[in-house]
């Protein structure tokens, strides 16, 4: 349970959510990612589409893949390419990329037609990445994005935070790696007697 939580966030502006082990960041996440439902407070998201919730308005980065090893690379984008629906914002400029695109981007574009199951760890991380690029969604909410990933495809990897903040995205993301991202802001979540968090600005 989380108390005094309270921030909020810019378009262009990533969070940081820092905190101890267990403290309660990938619960954070997954309940702005409407995976576990908000005990009381409220979320709210400007500019989005009205009839939508603010968890529909993101993607969602985890711990797991959410990959079908049996499924081929290409099959299982495409499949979360038709599962996941665009939304737009108004201050949010990202265009959906094709599967075959962001595969190649990635990296894996000469893995498209094998079974994802003989993906190495990097490479499925990188495949479960494309999701966020096929369907253009204002939010990501990343929990330790950059597990399993080398230290090329770490830089890669921040190419396309930053570049989702440039086309005014929002991301939320829980990572014990320093990434050098844009416009940061930084959550902290702290235990104290009660529990108490706070927001603060990166120091420069
Ligand atoms: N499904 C669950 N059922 C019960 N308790 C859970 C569940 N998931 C997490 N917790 C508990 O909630 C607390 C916060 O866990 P969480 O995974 O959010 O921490 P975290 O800050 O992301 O930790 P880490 O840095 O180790 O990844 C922990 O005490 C954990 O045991």
């Amino acid at each position: 349970m989380f108390q005094d939580l309270s921030f909020d966030l810019p378009s262009g502006t990533a969070l940081v959510v820092t905190g101890a082990n267990g403290i309660g960041k990938s619960s954070l996440l997954r309940t702005l990612a409407g995976l576990v439902a908000l005990a009381g407070g409220t979320l709210w998201l400007e500019q989005g589409e009205a009839d939508r919730s603010p968890a529909e308005h993101a993607h969602y980065f985890g711990h797991q893949n959410a990959v079908k090893a049996a499924l081929s690379v290409l099959e299982n984008l495409t499949f979360w390419q038709g599962f996941t629906s665009p939304v737009s914002a108004s201050v949010f400029g990202a265009t959906a990329m094709s599967p075959e695109a962001a595969l190649d981007l990635l990296g894996i574009g000469h893995t498209t037609d094998l079974p994802a199951g003989f993906l190495s760890a990097g490479q499925t991380r990188r495949l479960a990445l494309a999701r966020l690029l096929v369907t253009p969604r204002p939010i990501w909410l990343m929990d330790e994005p950059t597990s399993a990933l080398d230290k090329a495809s770490e830089g890669q990897l921040l190419d396309l935070m930053n570049g989702h903040l440039t086309a005014g995205g929002m991301i939320i993301t829980a990572t014990h790696t320093d990434l050098a991202l844009a416009r940061t802001k930084i959550l902290h979540l702290r235990t104290a007697d009660p529990v108490s968090l706070h927001e603060e600005d990166l120091p420069a």
